[in-house]
């Protein structure tokens, strides 16, 4: 069986203690994906761990310093299915410093509510969608539901 690529993406919410809003990004490309939304990471480069990929993700592609919190763990052992032969690893995240801004990759960013309907109706790229809702349950669940 071939291994995935591994791909890391991070949770942004605006605290990792009570999470109510989740940092959403727009891609610009390739055209495939341009215009949809994601949560923002990238490949793991060699020699990495999948913590220090994504940490330099968000510096190169956000330009802030990030804080992980607990892992959105998938179906394998490599996160999440990706299309074609891709998984991602999603952890959540808080900003460390910096103020997040769409400096490579993407055209917006945008703050969208954990529990709100606009965040279900986000354009996502169809792989993040199970991601997505596995994040709405992981807090529901810390909230007590909502
Ligand atoms: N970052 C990210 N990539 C995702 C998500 N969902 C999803 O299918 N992907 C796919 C799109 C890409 O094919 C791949 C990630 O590659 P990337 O282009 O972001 O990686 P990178 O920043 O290292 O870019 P590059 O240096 O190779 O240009 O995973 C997601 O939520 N976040």
């Amino acid at each position: 069986m071939t291994v995935p690529r591994q791909i890391v993406g991070a949770a942004i919410v605006d605290s990792l203690d009570a999470p109510r809003r989740l940092l959403a990004a727009r891609r610009t490309r390739p055209a495939a994906y341009a215009g949809q939304w994601e949560f923002p990471g990238g490949k793991v480069e060699p020699g990495e761990t999948c913590e220090d990929a994504l940490l330099r993700e968000l510096d190169e592609e956000l330009g802030v310093s990030a804080r992980l919190g607990g892992e959105i763990e998938g179906p394998l052992a490599e996160g999440w299915p990706l299309n074609g032969t891709a998984a991602m690893r999603v952890w959540f995240a808080a900003v460390a410093s910096g103020e997040p801004r769409p400096l490579q990759d993407h055209d917006q960013l945008r703050w969208v509510g954990v529990d709100s309907t606009e965040l279900l109706e986000l354009e996502w790229i169809p792989a993040d969608r199970p991601i997505v809702l596995a994040l709405r349950q992981h807090v529901a669940a810390r909230a007590g539901g909502f």
